[in-house]
């Protein structure tokens, strides 16, 4: 519908006077920053003049006086830091002030109000709101209804009425660029054009479209859990930023950025997603990958293998003897039966942990093997294994220090009595010594019997696998539970700790009560959930039993084929199935159509899921004479794309080893980068990346590296390769040498070439 040129001069004017009123307020809040910061200056003279004249006399006067002081300019400092963030947000408000609008008719009413919604709320003095924060109750009928009957929630209970217009508009730099009315949903269009445009940089915000099912997630608070699944390019990652930042404006009075933690695959992701919530406004929350919190949690005894180190060897030594192995050991450590196992491990250790002696120092009986058993197994039951060992070390000490005291009396008494030439206090430093030094080994047995050692905890499981195991693992099974033992006290024995070893290590950690409470946490988000594996999610449970947790992933796009969730079954009954729900997002936004239909033909089963209409050029397989020949054509393809304006450019090999390789050529020859760990940096422009690394980002280009049969050989491939290829949003090349990998040939490939 195109817009009169009355509209044209209302919408114009309506927007000089709300530039107006955030130019008074960005005014306003300048003037009050100036004040601020005087003051500030102010204070900290102050504090330099008393520092200067404290004397002996009136020192703790003084001390008060500059502590109050300090807290001074704490309360400065905050109130420095809001006021440089609402200067922020007029800021950005004066560029563009709103992106949409919609005209409500509350049911009853006469009026009709007209909301315009944008990054954040304008309000007058008078408390008119000329523009709605995206994130308010009443915007959320911009997001879910269309023209006609409308309601939203309110605090105050559901509102009702009519919509009977919906605007969008592009605004730059204080000026409409473009606008129109929508009738129905927010178009696909603006999305088309939106996503048509090339990417140059991290991710950004969506949320000038975000689309009905999206919104639903981003608001849902009816349950505490969420599992959203959705297919490459739903939106996950985009709609888990949103939901923080809807959940901060929500709660602003309880929830702080600090109290939600993200985890991420990598830090190159972390890295990618970092800008979204500070163009929200929003400071970002904590940011981590698992991999970090368990390698701090875990310390540094072991050399501890990485994940990427993990999946290198997955990938890269098929050929090697001990490769079955490993791939066993993997997936049994990574399979709910082990889960099991090491349940009731912990069970039994409740029970049957430590073999307590009396304690019994010199004829004097201290501790008494029946009192210290029903101190540990009754009186302190409800606690974990750690906890009630520190408390039963710390009751045994307790009984033991009056008669320790007693004997270094007796002793320097007799001492002084002996030889009245030493003093008392000699005789005291002489008994002590002699004291401490003959109770070494009650001190020896007290830390034997109290220990916890994590490692001999997790050796003993392993030691005894059999009984643990016995009546969990079917008979038909092909599990080699001797193979395991042996495999895995053999590499403890070598203080090395695979990857798979990890995460059971931090569940007995945690289940035996030595991981530190984590209740600041109020949200915890799950992002690529699929590469979790149920174990993983019960360590999630235990570490955030009060947190609301939001699970988001693609089953299709699990990369390690033997080390992921499996099915959301799961991990469903770990979180209360009541306080529980599983979304599905059912619409692709990355790629051109064309991309969209060639990786879902690359999965090879029926996909239900729908894709924005956007149209590009075919996917091209092209066949090289040899790996050179890719190398050399891709040289040619980052000078042609970048040309073309394309901005970002994925080469996406298989492994590191070969993005080393590949690194090596192209180097001195075009201008590209290679990301190789998972604690790299985020770099636009071309880059060379592993597959496993690139889960998660997108590029205007993706280029895959050799996808011959000799590099992408197995079905267990599949899903790596389907999620590097669904990296990208305008372009896909898929090369290789040799014979075309299997997991292509039954794909209908529409542009294929073989260049010898
Ligand atoms: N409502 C939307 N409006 C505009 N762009 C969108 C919308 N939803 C998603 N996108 C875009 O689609 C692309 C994919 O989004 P995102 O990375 O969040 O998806 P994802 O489901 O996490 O992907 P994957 O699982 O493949 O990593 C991004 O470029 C994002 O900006």
């Amino acid at each position: 519908m195109s817009i009169s040129e009355e509209e044209w001069r209302f919408e114009n004017e309506r927007l000089q006077k709300v530039l107006k009123e955030a130019r008074r307020q960005l005014e306003e809040n300048r003037a009050l920053k100036e004040r601020l910061k005087r003051d500030g200056i102010e204070t900290q003279k102050e504090m330099w003049q008393d520092i200067g004249s404290v004397a002996k006399d009136n020192g703790l006067d003084q001390l008060v006086d500059f502590m109050q002081l300090i807290d001074t300019m704490k309360i400065q400092k905050s109130s420095h830091e809001f006021i440089k963030r609402q200067e922020d947000k007029f800021e950005k408000i004066l560029l563009s002030p709103y992106f949409g609008r919609m005209d409500f008719i509350e049911d009853g009413e006469e009026n009709v109000e007209m909301c315009y919604i944008g990054i954040s709320n304008l309000i007058t003095d008078d408390y008119e709101f000329l523009v709605y924060d995206w994130r308010a109750p009443i915007s959320s009928m911009y997001y879910e209804c269309e023209i006609g009957d409308a309601s939203y929630e309110s605090p105050e209970g559901i509102i009702r009425g009519k919509l009977t217009l919906k605007r969008h508009y592009k605004i730059h730099n204080g000026k409409i660029e473009y606008m129109f009315d929508s009738s129905l949903k927010i178009d696909d269009e603006i999305l088309q054009a939106l996503l048509g445009k090339s990417t140059d940089s991290k991710m950004k915000t969506i949320v000038t479209t975000i689309q009905r099912e999206q919104n639903k997630v981003i608001r849902n608070e009816e349950y505490r859990n969420l599992i959203v699944q959705g297919p490459a390019g739903s939106g996950k990652t985009s709609v888990a930023l949103h939901r923080v930042a809807y959940l901060l404006y929500k709660h602003r009075d309880t929830i702080k950025p600090e109290n939600i933690v993200i985890f991420s695959p990598n830090d190159v992701f972390n890295d990618y997603i970092s800008n979204v919530l500070p163009e929200l406004g929003e400071e970002n929350m904590l940011q981590t990958t698992f991999r970090q919190y368990m390698n701090k949690a875990l310390g540094n005894d072991f050399r501890k293998e990485s994940y990427s180190e993990m999946m290198e060897y997955i990938l890269e030594a098929k050929n090697k003897q001990a490769y079955r192995r490993r791939i066993n050991n993997i997936k049994f450590k990574s399979s709910v039966t082990f889960i099991h196992i090491l349940k009731r491990y912990v069970f039994h250790l409740e029970k049957e942990y430590g073999r307590f002696k009396d304690l019994v120092i010199k004829g004097q009986l201290i501790a008494s093997s029946d009192d210290m058993k029903e101190l540990f197994f009754k009186d302190y039951a409800h606690l974990p294994l750690k906890r009630r060992l520190q408390k039963l070390k710390n009751r045994i000490l307790f009984l033991i220090e009056p008669y320790e005291k007693k004997l270094i009396e007796n002793l320097a008494k007799e001492m002084h009595e002996s030889d009245s030439s030493m003093n008392q206090a000699e005789s005291m430093k002489r008994s002590t010594a002699l004291v401490k030094d003959e109770m070494k080994e009650i001190y020896d047995e007290i830390d034997k019997m109290t220990a916890f050692d994590l490692i001999e905890i997790y050796k003993n499981l392993f030691e005894n696998l059999e009984f643990f195991s016995a009546g969990l693992i079917d008979h038909g099974s092909d599990i080699k539970l001797n193979e395991i033992k042996k495999y895995t006290l053999e590499n403890l024995q070598a203080k090395v700790l695979y990857y798979e070893d990890q995460p059971p290590l931090l569940y007995l950690k945690g289940a035996l009560g030595d991981l530190p409470e984590t209740s600041d946490i109020k949200y915890v988000i799950i992002d690529e959930a699929q590469d979790y594996t149920p174990l993983q999610y019960e360590i999630f449970h235990q570490l955030f039993k009060s947190a609301n947790i939001t699970i988001l992933g693609d089953l299709n796009q699990s990369i390690n084929p033997y080390m992921n969730v499996g099915d959301y079954e799961n991990i469903v009954h770990i979180f209360a199935k009541e306080d529980t729900c599983r979304i599905d997002l059912t619409k692709s936004y990355r790629s051109t159509m064309e991309i969209a239909q060639f990786t879902s033909r690359l999965l090879n089963k029926n996909i239900t899921h729908e894709w924005i209409e956007r149209s590009g050029d075919q996917p091209k397989v092209i066949g090289f004479f040899d790996a050179e020949e890719i190398r050399k054509r891709l040289i040619q393809d980052i000078e042609d794309y970048k040309e073309r304006g394309y901005k970002s450019i994925g080469i996406i090999t298989r492994t590191v080893k070969e993005a080393k390789e590949v690194y090596e050529f192209l180097k001195d020859k075009a201008d590209v980068h290679v990301i190789q760990k998972d604690d790299d940096e985020y770099i636009s422009g071309a880059v060379i990346i592993p597959s496993y690394l690139a889960k998660g980002l997108e590029f205007d280009v993706v280029l895959i590296y050799n996808a011959g049969n000799e590099n992408y050989n197995c079905e267990e491939e599949r899903l790596l390769l389907y999620t590097a290829c669904t990296r990208a949003l305008h372009v896909l090349h898929i090369y290789y040498t040799g014979k075309l990998t299997p997991l292509l040939r039954e794909v209908e490939i529409q542009e294929a070439e073989f260049l010898s």
